[in-house]
Formats: structure tokens, C-alpha cells, sequence
């Protein structure tokens, strides 16, 4: 019996909100601690017609969907109840397709998935653990459960692909280039085709490279897939998985020594969709003039890239310098005297600034004035670099960056200003897809 186990990690786009749906923009994107865990495992062939996939996501008062694959491709994949998740649905339809395997000669497979806590609310949930993971069981079905914006559907499918794809290559190695590059084409279409939309897919990229510098595909490229239904669709769908150049820029970036991320999640929730559909409303409104806006933001954005690269590069060449820089912001100190600070801070409030105006326009809330006052407080206390809101912005969360010495929640604790922020338990991670061993998934009690 084969058995391997997978993690992806979540993610928080520092900038980049809106303009990474254009391949022209950069975006920096930084990988979380929060992991999406599939332990796969194989039963022996025995010569009937079809086989199942089950997916099992036992936190989620034992969710469980059951596919039934059969005949040749185009395969169709058939939940046996009728049960949806168009993100799992969606991966076994493309791993189908692209292995095209022979029903006669591939046994059941049963993938169990396991997230970290900190792509849901904590609710009322259980913690429960064994020696190496611990994971929180919620009674309510994964729909139901509130989600904190991690990034859950893009960390499921890159371990569904990742865990799947290995039953029928064996040979798979998450470490090499070739086979991440697999990975991650083959995630982005099936998390495209689940959402309906073909949307930058960072969120995908951050789960299968890490922490990146991120600059999108052609979305024709999914776009031009034929149906899944089509005669045509599986070798389509090979070529463009194996030998097509997506030219998407994927360039691996870190924090700074002495800074991490810290995460506030506000517990209140945004529709992307909706803020991506209102601001592209307004882009096409006003255009010329919103290009401009755009252009500004970016300018910011590339500044705060460099900014965050110009930190590192004075951590490697005068590091009690660059540790008395450190220093001062963890004391509040006049931390402005340093010219990269005061670049950093200006480049996020330059891009702030321009979202708040696209807000005002649009009435998308990217940053809606409750976030404003929840950001400009927070920079105010000891310890903070910068913060923004991530993604597409809206009353989700606050991202911070801050020295690895601050302690933000006892500075917040009693103050009333920070009453609605949970501040989430989260590290930056530059590894994107990992092997794990899978029995350090047995029995959590
Ligand atoms: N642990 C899980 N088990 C099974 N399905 C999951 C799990 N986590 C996420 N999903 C699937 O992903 C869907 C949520 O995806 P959605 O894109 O709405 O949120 P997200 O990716 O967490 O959020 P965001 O894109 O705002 O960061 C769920 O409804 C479910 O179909
Ligand atoms: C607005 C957008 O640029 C960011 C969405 O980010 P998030 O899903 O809120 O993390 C849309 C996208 O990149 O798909």
C-alpha cells in the first residue's frame, strides 16, 4: 500500500492587492505558518471498471465526498452523493485527465486532509493532537466554519494535486523545479475551473514556491482549455501542464532577519469577488485617470520591494548597525533617522493612500476607515516596521510587519482600540509544498 503525506502553506499578499491581476505588476507575497496537510493512501487493484477517490476531511464534523471514476478520458467525475466541493471535485477531475489512468488497474485511493488552525475561526472548535501535529475539530461542515483568508481552497488543491499526482508517479519529488512546476500548473487550473474565474492565482504559486515575488500567467492559457466534457480536453490539458512556458515570475524572497509577520484577523469578512468586480468597475470608469492611480501604487509597491531588499542587504553588511536599527524600532525610538525605514513606511503609506481613493470611488472597502484606524494605531506601537491590509484588503485582517522581539498582543491587550483583533499564530515560511511523513497523522486524540 502506498502512502505519502503532503503540506502547502497559506499565504498574505503584502502588495500587489488588485494590480498582480495584470501580468505587467509585481507582487510580493509571503508563505505562512499555517499549513494544508493530504496523507494519500492506495488499496490494491482489483479488476473492476471503476475505482473511487474519497476525500476526507474528518475536522469538519467528518466531512467526506466520494468520487467515481470510470471509463476513459475525458474522465467525469461523479460525487456518489451528490455532496460539493468544487475544489476537490475539481483537482481529481484534472489528475484524472492528465494520468489518464486505467480503471481496471488502479485500486481506491483515500486522501485525508488536515488544516493548521489558523485558516479558520476558532469557535468552538476542539483541539486535538498527537506527538508531532495538532489540528482543531470543528462540528460544523467546512462551508460552515468562518475562514480567516489564508488561503484554504488554494492550500487544499496544491496538496490534493500534490498527493494525488503521486499515486501515479511515484517518482514525484517536491523538491525538484521540474516537478514543482507540474504541480503548480496543474493546481492553477483546477482551482480556476472550481472558482469559475481565472483569478492571479498568487495564492496557488505561494502554496506550491513559498514566500515569492510574484508575477502572473496569461490567463488565455486557461481560458483557451477546451470543456472538461471534450473529446479534446485531456491532451489539451497535457500540453499545456508539460510543455507550455507560462512565463510567470516566481522569484524566491525572505523577511529581513529580525522581522516576521504577524497577523490580526478582524473576524468580520469580505467578498473578494465583489471588491475585485467594484474596483474593476471603477478602473474602466475612469481610465486614463486610473492608470495613473495604478502606476502610483506601483511605484509604491516596487519601493517597498526594494525597501524590504535594501534591509537585508544592510543586515549582511553592518550587522551591529543593522541590529541597533532593530533596537530602536523595538523601543519606539526615533527609528526615522533611518533612511530605509522612513523608505519603507512611505512606500506603504503612498500605496495606502491610493487604495483609500479607490475606496472612496468605488465603495469597494479595501481599506474602509476602521482598518485605517486599526493601522495607523498599530504603527504606533513598539516594534512595527509597517502594516497593511493584505489581499484585497476589506474588514478581514491586518498584516504587520514586526521585529521578531516585539510583542504585539500584550501591547494591545488591554486597549481597548484592538478590541477586535485576534492576533493569529502565525510565522513566515519560505517553503511552499513539503513531503511529510505520514504517520505523524495517526490518531488524534
Ligand atoms: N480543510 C478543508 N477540507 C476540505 N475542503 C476545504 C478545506 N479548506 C478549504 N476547503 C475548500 O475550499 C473552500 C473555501 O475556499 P475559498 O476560496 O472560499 O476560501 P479561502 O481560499 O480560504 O479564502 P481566501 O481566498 O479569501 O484566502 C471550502 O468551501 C472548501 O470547498
Ligand atoms: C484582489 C486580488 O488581487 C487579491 C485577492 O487576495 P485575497 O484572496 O484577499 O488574499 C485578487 C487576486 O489576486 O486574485
Amino acid at each position: 500500500m502506498v502512502n505519502r503525506a503532503f503540506s502547502a502553506p497559506g499565504k498574505a499578499l503584502l502588495v500587489g492587492g488588485y494590480l498582480v491581476l495584470d501580468p505587467q505588476y509585481r507582487s510580493y507575497v509571503v508563505a505562512l505558518s499555517s499549513r494544508m496537510h493530504a496523507v494519500v493512501s492506495q488499496a490494491a487493484p482489483c479488476d473492476e471498471k471503476s475505482f473511487k477517490v474519497t476525500i476526507k476531511s474528518s475536522q469538519f464534523n467528518s466531512d467526506e465526498w466520494n468520487y467515481m471514476i470510470a471509463g476513459e478520458a475525458p474522465f467525469e467525475v461523479r460525487e456518489l452523493d451528490g455532496r460539493k466541493n468544487p475544489f476537490a471535485e475539481k483537482v481529481v477531475e484534472v489528475i484524472m485527465n492528465y494520468c489518464q489512468p486505467s480503471p481496471t488497474e488502479t485500486g481506491d485511493i483515500l486522501v485525508e486532509v488536515y488544516s493548521d488552525p489558523g485558516y479558520h475561526s476558532v469557535g468552538t472548535s476542539m483541539l486535538k493532537r498527537n506527538s508531532y501535529k495538532e489540528f482543531r475539530f470543528h462540528d460544523e461542515t467546512i462551508t460552515k466554519v468562518p475562514k480567516t483568508g489564508l488561503g484554504s481552497s488554494a492550500g487544499l488543491v496544491t496538496v490534493l494535486v500534490s498527493a494525488l499526482l503521486s499515486i501515479f508517479k511515484p517518482s514525484l519529488n517536491v523538491r525538484a523545479e521540474k516537478d514543482l512546476v507540474t504541480i503548480h500548473n496543474l493546481s492553477q487550473v483546477a482551482h480556476c475551473q472550481a472558482q469559475g474565474k481565472v483569478g492571479s492565482g498568487f495564492d496557488v504559486a505561494a502554496a506550491v514556491f513559498g514566500s515569492i515575488m510574484y508575477q502572473r500567467f496569461d490567463p488565455e492559457l486557461i481560458n483557451n482549455l477546451p470543456a472538461a466534457n471534450s473529446i479534446h480536453y485531456a491532451q489539451a490539458l497535457r500540453k499545456l501542464v508539460d510543455e507550455t512556458d507560462w512565463k510567470f515570475e516566481h522569484e524566491n524572497i525572505t523577511l529581513p532577519p529580525g522581522f516576521r509577520l504577524i497577523m490580526g484577523d478582524v473576524n468580520n469578512g469580505s467578498e473578494t469577488t465583489k471588491l475585485v468586480a467594484k474596483v474593476k468597475a471603477w478602473y474602466d470608469l475612469n481610465y486614463p485617470r486610473s492608470l495613473d492611480i495604478y502606476q502610483k501604487i506601483n511605484e509604491g509597491n516596487v519601493s517597498f520591494i526594494e525597501g524590504i531588499g535594501k534591509l537585508a542587504s544592510f543586515s549582511k553588511e553592518s550587522p551591529s548597525e543593522y541590529n541597533c536599527m532593530l533596537q530602536s524600532l523595538n523601543s519606539g525610538a526615533d527609528f526615522e533617522t533611518y533612511d530605509i525605514i522612513k523608505q519603507i513606511r512611505q512606500a506603504v503609506d503612498q500605496v495606502r493612500a491610493k487604495f483609500r481613493l479607490i475606496t472612496d470611488e468605488s465603495g469597494a472597502d479595501i481599506e474602509p476607515p476602521v482598518q485605517t484606524q486599526l493601522l495607523d494605531q498599530s504603527l504606533n506601537l513598539k516594534g512595527v516596521l509597517t502594516g497593511m491590509v493584505p489581499g484585497a484588503g476589506g474588514f478581514d485582517a491586518i498584516s504587520l510587519i514586526v521585529t521578531d522581539n516585539s510583542d504585539i498582543p500584550s501591547q494591545t491587550r488591554n486597549d481597548g482600540k484592538f478590541s477586535s483583533v485576534t492576533w493569529l499564530n502565525l510565522r513566515q515560511q519560505n517553503t511552499g509544498v513539503k513531503e511529510e511523513i505520514p504517520e505523524h497523522y495517526d490518531k488524534f486524540t
